[in-house]
């Protein structure tokens, strides 16, 4: 099938390549010049394990291609993704001048039926509004169609090729049998294309989303109490993802969750609720616990250096929001950088992916190590942001050496206490005791 994507990032790109992995013939449009101008040059634009073999691979076979013309890209198409920003607004709410833009546009260059595809995470009742910027200036039959995507940044490939489901809303037989053609290289038994109304695959993202954002809140939550009782939140962990209807996921507690799409999705499912008169409590606690968790390990800190942190000068690990990607959108690390800046600290990064993307909005404001021990020189102590693998078994030696005091504030609990104590760390980490 001949399809298009709109929008490259990180859902606009990993859907084409995959959907040219299955044999379609893809045209990915982008307003980005240098974007499009790297990828038909074959260079990857965002870090994601797995992505890089399959891109080759597609743009050498000739199926995937990469324009800035619209017109151009979605010539004889049969579906077009909308793989757009949908950016919160000021008030909290999704902004869709993205996706009506792109919709208005679509109307007047189609020349043919086409099925338009809200790929990116768009309120209840967007479908709606894009059929309508369509039809103003249309010629020709269409249908929208609410096709919601749940991949995770860091696994995107995995995620996109092997999906716990595929949400598909609309109520077009026509779409929907074009739908499930194109979809059904990627669902097996256990992974079915659940079609339903496009107000409800919809809902179905943020709900989703948000959902899962509250399982990190209310873990985080339990941390805090865990520290204030004497209980070891690994061991609550375990001991509550053992049963089933809870699952072992998405219970890890650490400095807040961060991401394109969690702080933006819950605020704007907050927001949807306000409109039609809902005060979505639940939610509202979610982001408020969040908020907090992101500064979780700074009054550790100051404690530890009574309260004064001026001319300190901290090693901070990890920046992306979370390991495997070079995404640094709401990173809790960009947070605690602000906080040690704003207490007369400096600060050297080093992350494994994310680097370059952090020097672009931090400048010269904190410095930059080649390497996560050249990061520790001159430091008083670490603190680490980002669980990458790269962090997990250290140079412990190495970290002693190097740093001032033997202090490590760890805001992803990646090592035992137990053995912190042992090699007689000040360790500090979330929701355990503190080795001091
Ligand atoms: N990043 C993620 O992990 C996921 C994101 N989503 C949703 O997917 C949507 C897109 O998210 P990302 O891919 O992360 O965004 P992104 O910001 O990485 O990519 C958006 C792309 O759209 C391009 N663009 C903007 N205006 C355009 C136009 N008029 N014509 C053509 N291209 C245009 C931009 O240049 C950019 O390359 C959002 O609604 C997001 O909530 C959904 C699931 C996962
Ligand atoms: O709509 C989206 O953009 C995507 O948002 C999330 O995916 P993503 O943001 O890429 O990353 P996650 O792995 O979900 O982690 C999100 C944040 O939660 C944090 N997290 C995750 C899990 C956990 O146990 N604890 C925790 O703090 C991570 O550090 C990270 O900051 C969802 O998991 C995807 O299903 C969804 O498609």
């Amino acid at each position: 099938m001949k399809i298009t994507v709109v929008g490259t990032g990180y859902v606009g790109l990993v859907t084409g390549t995959c959907f040219a992995e299955t044999g379609n013939e893809v045209t990915c449009v982008d307003i980005d010049v240098n974007k499009v101008a790297k990828l038909s040059a074959g260079q990857v634009t965002i870090y994601e394990p797995g992505l890089e073999k399959l891109f080759e691979r597609n743009l050498k076979e000739e199926r995937l291609f990469f324009t800035t013309s619209l017109e151009d890209g979605i010539r004889d198409a049969e579906v077009v993704f909308l793989a757009l920003p949908t950016p919160p607004g000021a008030d909290g709410a999704a902004d869709l001048s993205f996706i009506l833009k792109v919709a208005d546009q679509l109307g007047k260059l189609m020349t043919d039926y086409k099925v338009i595809v809200d790929k990116s995470t768009v309120p209840v009742g967007t479908a709606e509004k894009v059929i309508a910027a369509i039809a103003q200036n249309c010629k020709t039959s269409f249908d929208v169609v609410s096709n919601p995507e749940f991949l995770r940044e860091g696994v995107a490939v995995d995620d996109f090729m092997k999906p716990d489901r595929v949400v598909i809303g609309t109520n077009s037989e026509r779409a929907r049998k074009i739908m499930g053609e194109l979809y059904a290289p990627f669902v097996r038994q256990g992974n079915p294309i659940i079609y339903m109304d496009e107000k409800s695959a919809e809902l179905t993202k943020y709900a989703a989303n948000s959902f899962l954002a509250t399982k990190i809140s209310f873990m985080n939550e339990i941390a805090v109490l865990c520290e204030k009782l004497g209980a070891d939140v690994d061991m609550v962990r375990r001991g509550i993802g053992s049963d089933d209807r809870i699952g072992k996921r998405f219970l890890f507690p650490g400095i807040g969750y961060g991401g394109s799409c969690f702080p933006k999705d819950v605020q704007a499912l907050v927001k949807s609720s306000e409109d039609v008169n809902y005060d979505f409590r639940i939610l509202n606690a979610v982001m408020d616990v969040n908020e907090k968790q992101k500064l979780f390990l700074l009054p550790k800190i100051k404690a530890y250096f009574n309260d004064d942190l001026k001319g300190k000068h901290f090693a901070l690990w990890g920046l992306a929001f979370k390991p495997n990607t070079d995404d640094i959108r709401e990173a809790p690390a960009l947070y605690i950088i602000d906080a040690l800046v704003d207490a007369g600290a400096t600060v050297t990064v080093f992350d494994p992916e994310a680097m370059e993307n952090v020097r672009q909005i931090a400048g010269d404001k904190i410095t930059y190590a080649e390497h996560q021990y050249t990061c520790l020189d001159k430091a008083d102590a670490l603190i680490i942001a980002t669980e990458w693998s790269v962090f997990r078994t250290p140079d412990f030696n190495k970290i002693s050496a190097a740093l001032k005091y033997k202090a490590i504030f760890d805001g992803r609990n990646l090592f035992e206490v137990a053995r912190m104590r042992e090699m007689g760390y000040h360790y500090e980490s979330v929701g355990r005791a503190a080795i001091v």
